[in-house]
Formats: structure tokens, C-alpha cells, sequence
């Protein structure tokens, strides 16, 4: 297995060659759920989510003790565009509140004992306007995938990955629809709050972004590489990072979806250790989880994004573990079985 990626083709590379969860942990805390103290079935997915989490930590009895949150930013040449409700400058601004803990995701991140950690990518150049060129050269898109990949504390056992970067609901629009095919209206929202008229121009952004790359948009990297943007990257090689040491993702919202789907596209499974947190306001949100089989754990109305989703399903998580793990059996609690 290859250990540190130095070329973009050594992310193509690792994702032929995946680690998968553990059987023996996956069988044992299965046959464990079946002795607790309930009847069959009665924590309905909570008892999933610990199967899953136990086979992937390789552990049949775990629990979630050191949760990493990173929040990965970076700007975007189509902000000048028109197409976010705020400016561009927004993005250095919440990056100085994370650092300060104003932001909701320091709330967060706090309140379910996750270490959080910032990622500002090159906030001074942002990436180029798509429509007009690739939004990374091959350099840019291997610092981003890199800055993601390092990111990742191999000894933290769960990981969320955020994201802050003002136009990205148009980046990922544009990733989601060159993945996924229909048109641009499918994949756009209002994102921070346009008006019709900012629609309007997001839905032509991202049209145009696709005739202008539609020969490239049959390999997922190239479609991150030109319709994305650096947190978009960073958050895939981060994720990936997470599949090599078996370290557990939780998804956030629309945007972390479609940094991320490009793996699931170049290699079904690719996303097997990441469970959607949330489904967001964002109406691609729906579609793309629909698109990568993923049934949210959330539904709260949120589109904010910053991992914020993924950090409240943190607590999901760990109600799950508490049940599955600190749960007496029925042979040692005295209860009889049904
Ligand atoms: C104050 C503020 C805090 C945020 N935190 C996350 N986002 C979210 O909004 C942006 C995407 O929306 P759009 O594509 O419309 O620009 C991203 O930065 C995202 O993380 C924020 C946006 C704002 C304004
Ligand atoms: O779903 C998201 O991640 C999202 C939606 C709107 C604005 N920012 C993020």
C-alpha cells in the first residue's frame, strides 16, 4: 500500500487499493447488539451506525474518544460573478472568527469534544473563474489534495471535514453536475440567501462551466480539478487520508457531498467509512446523497456548512456507542428474553 501520495496519480492509485472494514469486529459487535438489554431492532439505525463504527475501528466493543473536526477554506474566482449573497472577503473574516471560536462551528465542534483544526488555502489567489479555465492548475489541485491528506490526525477515530469559502454552493454545483449529468438548475440552490436574479446567474455559471469543460467531465479528478476549488480538494484527500487509517467520516452538507463524490464516482465504495450527517437546505444536497446511496441521520433545515451538520451527528454517533457499548446484556443484567 502506498504510504504518502506525492502525485495526483497516487490519489487515483489508492483508491484501487482500499482497506476495508474489519469482518471479525463487524460479526462480533453484531452478535453483541443482539444480547443488549432491548428488544430486537429497538434502537432502529443507532444500532447500525455502532456495527459500522466497530468493524471500521476494528473494535466490537468502541468508543468515540478523540474526534477531529477540520475546516478547510478557500476563495473562488467565480465570486466575482455575483453569485453568493455575501463577498468574497467573507472568507478570511470567518476564518479569523473560527480561530477566535465565534464561528457555530466552534460551538459545535466544542459541545461534541472534537478538536477542531483550520485549513486556510491560499485565501490571497483564489482559484481561476471556470468558465473560463480550469479553477486549478495540476499543481494547485496536488497542493489542495495534499493539504487535505496531512490534515487528518491518523490517532483521532472519527473524522468531520468542513468547509468555508464564499461561492463554493456554485463550485459544488458545477462538481455535482459534471459527476452526475442533468442540468444546471438541478444542482443550484440559493446558497448564503441569492436572489432570483443571483439564481439565475448561478444557474448560468455553472452552465457555462460545463460546455467549457465537457471533454474533460468523464474523469470525477478532472471535473473536482476544474469546477472545484482548494477546500473542495483539500476535503477528498482528507477523506481518502481517513479510508487509509480507517478512521470513520461523517459528511456534512451539500458542499463536503460533492468535494467527496468524486472518489465514490472513480471507485464505488470509495465512501463506504462515511456516513451523511445531515441533509441540508440546499436542494442538490437531497439529490446528490439520493446519487451516493446515503440516507442522512439529520434533517434540521441547516445550510451553513463549516462541518456544522456533521459536527451536531457527532453526538448521534456517540449515543449510539454509548447503547452498544456501555449496554448490559441480557445474560448479565438478569432480564429475560423474549
Ligand atoms: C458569515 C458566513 C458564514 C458562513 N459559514 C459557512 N458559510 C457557507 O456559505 C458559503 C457558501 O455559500 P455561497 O455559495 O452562497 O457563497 C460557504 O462559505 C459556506 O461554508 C458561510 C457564509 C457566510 C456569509
Ligand atoms: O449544504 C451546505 O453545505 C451549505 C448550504 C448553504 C450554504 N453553505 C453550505
Amino acid at each position: 500500500m502506498l504510504d504518502a501520495p506525492r502525485a495526483i496519480d497516487d490519489f487515483r492509485s489508492l483508491l484501487k487499493d482500499l482497506p476495508g472494514p474489519d469482518p471479525e469486529a463487524v460479526a462480533a459487535a453484531r452478535e453483541r447488539n443482539g444480547q443488549l438489554t432491548k428488544p430486537p431492532g429497538a434502537l432502529g439505525r443507532l444500532e447500525d451506525l455502532a456495527i459500522w463504527y466497530a468493524g471500521w475501528r476494528g473494535d466490537p466493543r468502541p468508543r468515540i474518544e478523540r474526534p477531529q473536526v477540520v475546516v478547510f477554506a478557500g476563495n473562488h474566482g467565480v465570486a466575482a460573478r455575483g453569485v453568493s449573497a455575501f463577498p468574497a472577503d467573507v472568507t478570511v473574516q470567518m476564518v479569523a472568527n473560527f480561530k477566535a471560536g465565534g464561528a457555530a462551528i466552534n460551538q459545535l465542534a466544542g459541545l461534541a469534544g472534537a478538536r477542531l483544526d483550520v485549513v486556510a488555502l491560499d485565501l490571497d489567489r483564489p482559484t481561476a473563474d471556470f468558465t473560463e479555465g480550469p479553477a486549478m492548475s495540476e499543481a494547485e489541485f496536488l497542493a489542495a489534495l495534499m493539504a487535505g491528506w496531512e490534515a487528518v490526525d491518523r490517532a483521532s477515530d472519527l473524522l468531520v471535514v468542513g468547509e468555508m469559502g464564499i461561492a463554493n454552493t456554485t463550485a459544488a454545483a458545477a462538481v455535482a453536475a459534471g459527476l452526475f449529468g442533468g442540468e444546471a438548475e438541478d444542482w443550484v440552490g440559493r446558497g448564503t440567501g441569492v436572489d432570483d436574479a443571483g439564481l439565475a446567474r448561478k444557474r448560468e455559471v455553472v452552465a457555462a462551466g460545463l460546455a467549457r469543460h465537457a471533454e474533460a467531465l468523464s474523469d470525477p479528478f478532472e471535473v473536482l480539478r476544474r469546477l472545484g476549488g482548494r477546500e473542495l480538494a483539500a476535503m477528498a484527500g482528507a477523506v481518502l487520508a481517513a479510508r487509509q487509517a480507517r478512521i470513520p467520516v461523517i459528511l456534512d452538507g451539500f458542499i463536503c457531498t460533492a468535494a467527496v463524490a468524486p472518489l465514490e464516482a472513480v471507485r464505488p465504495g470509495a465512501l463506504d467509512h462515511a456516513v451523511a450527517g445531515h441533509v441540508s437546505e440546499e436542494p442538490g444536497h437531497a439529490r446528490l446523497l439520493a446519487r451516493l446511496g446515503k440516507e442522512p441521520l439529520l434533517r434540521l433545515g441547516l445550510r451553513l456548512g463549516e462541518g456544522s451538520g456533521a459536527a451536531l451527528a457527532i453526538q448521534v454517533l456517540k449515543g449510539a456507542l454509548a447503547c452498544h457499548s456501555g449496554m448490559a446484556t441480557f445474560a448479565e443484567a438478569g432480564v429475560a428474553e423474549g
